[in-house]
C-alpha cells in the first residue's frame, strides 16, 4: 500500500490485506461499480486488489497513452513470462509473442478474405430466419441469447474453420456449451470462489503452475476440438483457405516465429470471442429495438430501401446501411459485452501526469466511459444518430471502445460487425421484434469480463 496514495489521485482505502471495498466480488456488478466509482471520484481514481494497485481511468487521453504512446510499457494484459505457450491466447501473449501472433493472424479478416466470407455468412442467417420463423410458429417468447449464440457459432465455424455446426438445428450442441462454460467458468458465484481468486492476487504467476485451476475444463475441450479439425485436415488433404490451413501451415514451418502449441492456442480464442460477445450483442440489440419501436420502424425503412427486391445480400447492400451500422454501435456503447479493459505497467513511466510504478494494473473501464455524461449526454437515451458520420467528429477519440482501440483493437471487429448486419438486416425485414411480459434484461453478478445475463425473451411478429 501506498504507491497509489503518492500520485495524489482519490484513493479508495484499503482494509487490512485484502485491498479496497468492495470485498465481495460475486455480488458485485463490476460494470456498474465502476460507472458509480467514476461518477463519484473523477475521470480516475485508485484502489487496491489485495496488494495490487489499480488506477482505474476513463480520461481518453491517458486511455490514448496506455494504448499508442506507451504500448511499450502497456501492451500486455500479463506480465509473466512462464506461461506455457498453449495457453498463450493472443488476448494473453505478450510482447514478441503477441507481435508475431498478429502479424500472423491479422490477414484471416482483410477486405478480400471478408467478401468472400459473405457468401457463406448469408447463407447462415438465411437459415436462421428460416428456423426463427418456424420457432415463431409455436407462439411462444422466444429465448435470443441462445438463438444467436447457436447463430454465432454457425457463422464463425462456418467462416473460420470450414465446417457445418448446424448448432441453429441443434439444441444441445456440445460447441455452444463449450463457449458457454468458458465465459461462465471466469465468473464467481459464492465467497469460496471470490477467495479463490483473490489467491491469484496474493502468488502471481500461480496460474502457470496450476493452469487447470487457473482455466475453465471447456478451454481445454476446445484445444481437443481445433486438434481433431487439425488432423480431419490434414487426413482429407483438402485445401479451405481458412484459419485451419492457417494453423497447419505455421505448424508446418519450422522457421516460425511462434511454436506449433502457440498458434494451435489461437483455435479457442476464435471460438470463444467470435461466439459469446457476438451473440450478447445481437440479443441486446433486439431488447432494445423491441423498446424502441420508432427506431426499429426507421431501420425496417432502411433496410427495405436496400434489400427490396433483392434477397441477395452483397458488401455493396452491407455498405449501405449507416442507420443500422449506427444503430449497432450505440447499442455496443449502452451495453458493451466486454466493459472492462486492462493493461499491467511493465515499466516504471510518467503518464498524464502521474508516475506509474511497474506492476500496476490499469483499468480501463468501457461501460462507465460509455454511460458518462462528460463523453456522452444523456447516456441512458439509445441515439443511434451520435454514430451517424455527421456526427463523428462531436464524439471525443477513445470514449467509444466497444471493440478496444489502438494496436491491440479487436481482430475480429470487422467480421463481427458484417456478420451482425447481415444478421438483422434480414431479421428486421421478415420481423418486428415486440416485448412481451417475459422480456427482461437482468446483468449477473461477480463477472469480471463480460456483460452476462442468462437469457431474453421476446415476441416476433413476422410482416407481411
Ligand atoms: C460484437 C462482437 C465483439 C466485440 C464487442 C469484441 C470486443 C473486443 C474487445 C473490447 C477486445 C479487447 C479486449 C482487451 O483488450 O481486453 C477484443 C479483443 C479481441 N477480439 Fe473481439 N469482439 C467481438 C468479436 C470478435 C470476433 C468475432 C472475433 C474473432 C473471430 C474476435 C477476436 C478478438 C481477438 C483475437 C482479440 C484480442 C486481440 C489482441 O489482443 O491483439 N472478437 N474484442
Amino acid at each position: 500500500y501506498g504507491r497509489l496514495e503518492s500520485l495524489g489521485i482519490p484513493v479508495i482505502k484499503p482494509f487490512l490485506c485484502f485491498g479496497s471495498p468492495p470485498l465481495d466480488w460475486h455480488n458485485v456488478r463490476w460494470y456498474d461499480w465502476y460507472r458509480m466509482q467514476h461518477e463519484k471520484l473523477g475521470h480516475t481514481f485508485g484502489h487496491y486488489i489485495g496488494t495490487f494497485p489499480v488506477i482505474s481511468t476513463i480520461n481518453p487521453d491517458f486511455i490514448k497513452a496506455v494504448y499508442v504512446k506507451n504500448f511499450e510499457e502497456f501492451g500486455d494484459m500479463v506480465d509473466n513470462a512462464n506461461l506455457k505457450d498453449i495457453m498463450k491466447t493472443i488476448d494473453l501473449a505478450q510482447g514478441e509473442d503477441w507481435k508475431n501472433l498478429r502479424k500472423i493472424l491479422s490477414p484471416t479478416f482483410t477486405s478480400g478474405k471478408l467478401k468472400k466470407m459473405i457468401d457463406p455468412m448469408s447463407e447462415v442467417s438465411a437459415k436462421a430466419i428460416e428456423n426463427l420463423k418456424k420457432l415463431v410458429k409455436t407462439g411462444k417468447p422466444i429465448e435470443v441469447k441462445h438463438f444467436f449464440q447457436a447463430y454465432a457459432l454457425d457463422t464463425i465455424c462456418r467462416c473460420a474453420f470450414s465446417i457445418d455446426t448446424n448448432a441453429l438445428e441443434d439444441d444441445d450442441h456440445k460447441l455452444i456449451k463449450a463457449g458457454r462454460e468458458i465465459f461462465q467458468g471466469f465468473a464467481m458465484t459464492n465467497w469460496m470462489e471470490t477467495i479463490g481468486n483473490l489467491i491469484f492476487y496474493f502468488f502471481p504467476g500461480l496460474e502457470t503452475t496450476f493452469p487447470t485451476i487457473m482455466y475453465p475444463e471447456s478451454f481445454y475441450k476446445l484445444h481437443d476440438l481445433t486438434n481433431d479439425l487439425i488432423k480431419e485436415r490434414k487426413a482429407s488433404n483438402e485445401k479451405f483457405d481458412d484459419f485451419i490451413d492457417k494453423i497447419i501451415e505455421v505448424c508446418n514451418d519450422a522457421n516460425a516465429p511462434v511454436s506449433p502449441d502457440m498458434i494451435k492456442a489461437q483455435g479457442s480464442i476464435f471460438f470463444a470471442a467470435g461466439f459469446e460477445t457476438t451473440s450478447n450483442c445481437l440479443s441486446t440489440l433486439c431488447y432494445t429495438l423491441a423498446k424502441n419501436p420508432d427506431i426499429q420502424d426507421k431501420l425496417y425503412e432502411e433496410i427495405l430501401s436496400v434489400l427490396a427486391s433483392n434477397e441477395e445480400i452483397d458488401t455493396e447492400s452491407i455498405n449501405n446501411l449507416p442507420y443500422l451500422d449506427a444503430a449497432i454501435h450505440e447499442n455496443l456503447r449502452i451495453h458493451p459485452p466486454i466493459p472492462i479493459q486492462e493493461r499491467i505497467c511493465k515499466k516504471d513511466v510518467e503518464v498524464e501526469g502521474l508516475k506509474v510504478k511497474k506492476g500496476t494494473y490499469i483499468r480501463m473501464p468501457i461501460y462507465a466511459a460509455h454511460m458518462n455524461p462528460d463523453f456522452f449526454p444523456d447516456p441512458e437515451a439509445f441515439n443511434p444518430d451520435r454514430f451517424l458520420k455527421e456526427n463523428a467528429s462531436s464524439m471525443k477519440p477513445y470514449t467509444f471502445r466497444g471493440f478496444s482501440g489502438g494496436p491491440r483493437i479487436c481482430l475480429g471487429q470487422r467480421f463481427a460487425m458484417v456478420e451482425m448486419k447481415i444478421c438483422m438486416a434480414r431479421l428486421l425485414k421478415s420481423f418486428k421484434i415486440k416485448a412481451c411480459p417475459m422480456t427482461q434484461l437482468e446483468y449477473k453478478a461477480g463477472d469480471p469480463f463480460i456483460m452476462g445475463f442468462d437469457s431474453i425473451y421476446l415476441t416476433f411478429e413476422e410482416r407481411s
